[in-house]
């Protein structure tokens, strides 16, 4: 998998931003390939982490995956070449339009910018082999700046003060959410990883915003679980852990009454790399990447049939779905 990742590296263009990975990007320096001044093992870990980074964008959308396979067997059947162009531009078009939208929105903050890099060169295969992780943690895992700067930008419309997120990984959704938030304001979030949430830690506290996260460790379920006994409620809340816990994540959030009534839920991989809307057969993924393929389809189906909230999914990145209670929405509450 790694080597088919480094292939995938190599035919993007080598000159893309080191720290975004855009083409055309003015935020950052030049990109300078990890070759010097860099250890090899890092050097190694930053270029199979980038390569899985750059296969975030074929990893979510179904369109680029068939793409890739038609390139390549274009290229195993000596295709005409100008059928070979065709399908690079198609593919260049998809990855110039994400690449336009993070270029054209505000920059993340430098630490945010730190913990990007920090989790792309993190020795995440060693640290899987040592247990202190799941065995599916990757960088591929990160919201990164879009995503960011969105979620930054919707804590702040939504006029947030309590902020939840069950899934905390390097810190940097947590950080984005709290860079919005007033100075009294908090974001209580919930990692399942004691090396994660320690390495977050680290990472948030180089932020003036870092005091305003407070970490809890264990299972998303107890963590909830726990705060709903004592009554905690929130304006805003981040859906991003593991998917076939987000119906109990959602149900313990609004049958124990922990929304506020105008707050607002985010849900992450709502779309789920196309396994949302897509048969199996359409997916052009391989069958270990599939073995959850029902679990967000379910998540929508029940948000959807519940009669308590009204919500929509956009399709941003892996799609997120915003949910509010059906008064906030209507305007009654
Ligand atoms: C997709 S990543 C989160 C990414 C992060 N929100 C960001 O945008 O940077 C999912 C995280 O959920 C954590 N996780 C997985 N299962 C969990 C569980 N049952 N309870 C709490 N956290 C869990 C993983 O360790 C991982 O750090």
């Amino acid at each position: 998998f790694q080597t088919e990742m480094i292939d995938i590296i190599k035919s993007y263009n080598q000159d893309c931003c080191f720290s975004c990975r855009r083409i055309s990007c003015f935020h950052h320096q030049p990109r300078v390939y990890p070759t010097q001044g860099i250890s090899t093992q890092k050097s190694r870990d930053l270029n199979i982490n980038m390569a899985c980074e750059m296969s975030k964008t074929t990893r979510v959308s179904p369109v680029l995956r068939h793409l890739r396979k038609l390139q390549q067997n274009a290229k195993a059947n000596n295709a005409p070449s100008d059928a070979l162009i065709q399908i690079e531009t198609c593919i260049d078009c998809i990855h110039a339009r994400n690449d336009y939208c993070e270029t054209i929105s505000s920059p993340p903050s430098d630490v945010i910018d730190n913990i990007v890099t920090e989790t792309e060169t993190h020795p995440w295969q060693q640290v899987r082999d040592e247990g202190k992780v799941l065995s599916d943690v990757a960088p591929i895992m990160l919201s990164g700046a879009l995503e960011g700067t969105f979620l930054k930008m919707l804590t702040g419309m939504s006029n947030a003060k309590r902020a939840l997120e069950i899934g905390l990984l390097t810190g940097c959704s947590a950080l984005s959410i709290a860079e919005a938030l007033p100075a009294d304001g908090e974001v209580v979030t919930c990692e399942i990883s004691e090396y994660l949430a320690s390495l977050a830690r680290k990472l948030v506290d180089h932020s003036p915003h870092g005091k305003k996260i407070k970490i809890m460790t264990g299972p998303g379920t107890d963590c909830l679980q726990q705060m709903a006994k004592e009554g905690q409620k929130f304006d805003f809340v981040f859906i991003d852990a593991d998917k076939p816990g987000y119906i109990r994540y959602y149900k313990i959030i609004m049958d124990n009454d922990m929304l506020t009534p105008r707050g607002t839920i985010l849900v992450d991989n709502a779309l789920y790399a196309g396994m949302s809307y897509l048969p199996q057969d359409k997916l052009q993924l391989s069958a270990r990447f599939t073995t959850t393929n029902h679990v967000m389809r379910e998540f929508n189906e029940y948000v959807y049939n519940d009669d308590r909230v009204s919500q929509v999914l956009l399709p941003i990145h892996d799609g997120v779905m915003i949910i509010r209670r059906k008064e906030a929405f209507e305007g009654t509450a």
